[in-house]
């Protein structure tokens, strides 16, 4: 079936959400349009991945997407919150980094409306993909994306196969900045973190709020409180709170990583930072037959008086 005939299908079924709209964009990939009373928000099914959100009381989008991401299937697309999944980083025996979830397309399995209006979408990755690698035969994965005043999104992996799984995995999420250089994000001061560019070294808890002046590529650890990133510029906080994740990832490429990718522009790292709710390195899971594992996180942006933002 070709793309236009699988939308409008799309389309038809989903009639009665005069606020969901299927289409077809960039790289003639098939795309989902929420516009409610709270929001308007893009979901790309290739990936599964929500692309953009921005709430009707902020001025500024929540999300950031490259203007060099590829929209290409077998790709990632560098923006919104993409899926990476069934693991997370690169692989050890060189299947790619950050699984195969966030480079094919998924099915909607369906839309609902509760009674705030709140739209909720479930997608899944189909069986056949998890099939093409043996390890994964019988894994099922699927999203709930809920975009209202606040998005949530959920990533639910069930282990339908004969034996346990070990998954690490990302809502490798890319948040739209006014300046990195400027932003502050609390509630990791006393985590321990892997440090990506000194070979995963652990490091020491800070004990104070991370910025943005160099690479920054960390796993955090042990992580059990929300995660807020301030951005006084805008007179904005966007808290994360997660379920089923006890590891975050924070990551900005900086000059140098910025230049060196095909799917990132040269200066766009100033315009974002990633905060990703992960089950990484210690914290990734073993998912026995028959069980599922939900790792959740809802990003609630907040207007806020730009002095209580100021940090010293
Ligand atoms: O370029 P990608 O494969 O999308 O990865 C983008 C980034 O993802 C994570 O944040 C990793 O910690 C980074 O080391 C990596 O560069």
């Amino acid at each position: 079936m070709s793309t236009a005939q699988v939308l409008s299908e799309l389309q038809t079924q989903y009639a009665s959400f005069p606020e969901v709209r299927f289409f077809e964009g960039k790289g003639g990939l098939p795309f989902v349009r929420v516009s409610n009373r709270f929001c308007d928000a893009e979901i790309s099914l290739l990936g599964g991945q929500i692309l953009s959100f921005s709430p009707k009381d902020q001025a500024q989008p929540v999300l950031f997407c490259s203007d060099a991401a590829y929209f290409e299937l077998g790709k990632g697309i560098k923006g919104g919150a993409p899926v990476c999944w069934p693991w997370f980083g690169d692989h050890p025996d060189g299947l790619g980094a950050h699984g195969f979830a966030r480079s094919n397309l998924w099915r909607v399995d369906s839309i609902e409306r509760d009674d705030c209006e709140v739209i909720e979408l479930v997608l899944s990755l189909p069986a056949e993909v998890c099939a093409q690698t043996p390890e994964w035969q019988g894994v099922r994965l699927s999203t709930k994306i809920r975009v209202g005043k606040w998005l949530t999104i959920a990533l639910i992996t069930e282990n339908g196969s004969d034996k346990a799984v070990s998954l690490s995995q990302a809502l490798h999420t890319y948040f739209q900045v006014s300046d990195c250089r400027t932003i502050h994000i609390e509630g990791l001061e006393n985590n321990t973190y892997l440090d990506k560019p000194s070979n995963f070294q652990r490091q020491a808890a800070a004990g104070k709020a991370i910025t943005v002046n160099a690479e920054v590529d960390r796993v955090y650890e042990n992580v059990h409180s929300p995660i807020t990133l301030l951005d006084p510029n805008w007179n904005r906080s966007i808290t994360l709170t997660s379920e089923g994740s006890a590891s975050a990832v924070v990551w900005n490429p900086w000059v140098e990583k910025s230049k060196a990718m095909n799917d990132f522009g040269d200066n766009e790292y100033t315009q974002m930072v990633c905060i990703e709710t992960t089950n990484a390195a210690s914290d990734a899971r073993v998912i026995d037959s028959g069980q599922t594992h939900t790792m959740q996180v809802k990003i609630h942006p907040k207007a806020v008086d730009s002095r209580s933002v100021v940090i010293t």
